[in-house]
């Protein structure tokens, strides 16, 4: 069938991405290792919300095309193609509706705040599902290891002016 190991994630974990949506919400995400995810939105309804150790299904559908899904604490749901070869990058995003009513609630380290974010979810309203479905253009691509807790370590509000520059 295909010419390559679709078991094999070498090539997708350690990566660092920051990407742009074609709505204009910028991103950035941190393949921590081969089931979890860090990331931090820099801008869009929930701009400033961050993330550590997401836990994700991350599987290889391609030579260099990976596929990221999770559900959020929040009950958001996430599905991700992410092509590197191409530098193109897919997003579908099932935002629950008391998000879309109140994003601010989910602006927040997430991590510190996991109960409160379950009884959000808990509470609702689920529905109607606001689905955004969006392409994405690929600014920013590094190589950082596995499981390396630096690389997502503040809000995007707290970054030096010149992010990402300042990293190559
Ligand atoms: C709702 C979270 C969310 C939505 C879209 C994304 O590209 C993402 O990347 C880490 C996270």
């Amino acid at each position: 069938m295909s010419n390559f190991d679709k078991h094999d994630l070498s090539g997708f974990v350690g990566k660092h991405l920051v990407y742009t949506y074609d709505n204009g919400w910028n991103y950035e995400i941190y393949v921590k290792n081969d089931n979890t995810l860090d990331y931090r939105i820099h801008s869009g309804i929930v701009a400033n919300r961050w993330v550590k150790d997401q836990q994700a299904y991350i599987v290889r559908v391609g030579e260099s095309v990976y596929k990221i899904s999770w559900t959020e604490p929040t009950g958001t749901d996430v599905s991700l193609i992410v092509n590197l070869g191409d530098k193109l990058f897919h997003g579908t995003i099932f935002f629950p509706r008391w998000v879309i009513n109140n994003p601010e609630k989910t602006v927040c380290f997430q991590n510190d705040h996991i109960p409160l974010m379950n009884s959000y979810r808990d509470a609702g309203p689920a529905y109607p599902t606001e689905v955004i479905d969006e392409f994405a253009t690929i600014t920013f691509v590094r190589d950082c290891g596995a499981n390396n807790d630096s690389v997502i370590d503040c809000a995007a509000s707290e970054l030096p002016k010149d992010f990402p520059a300042n990293l190559r």
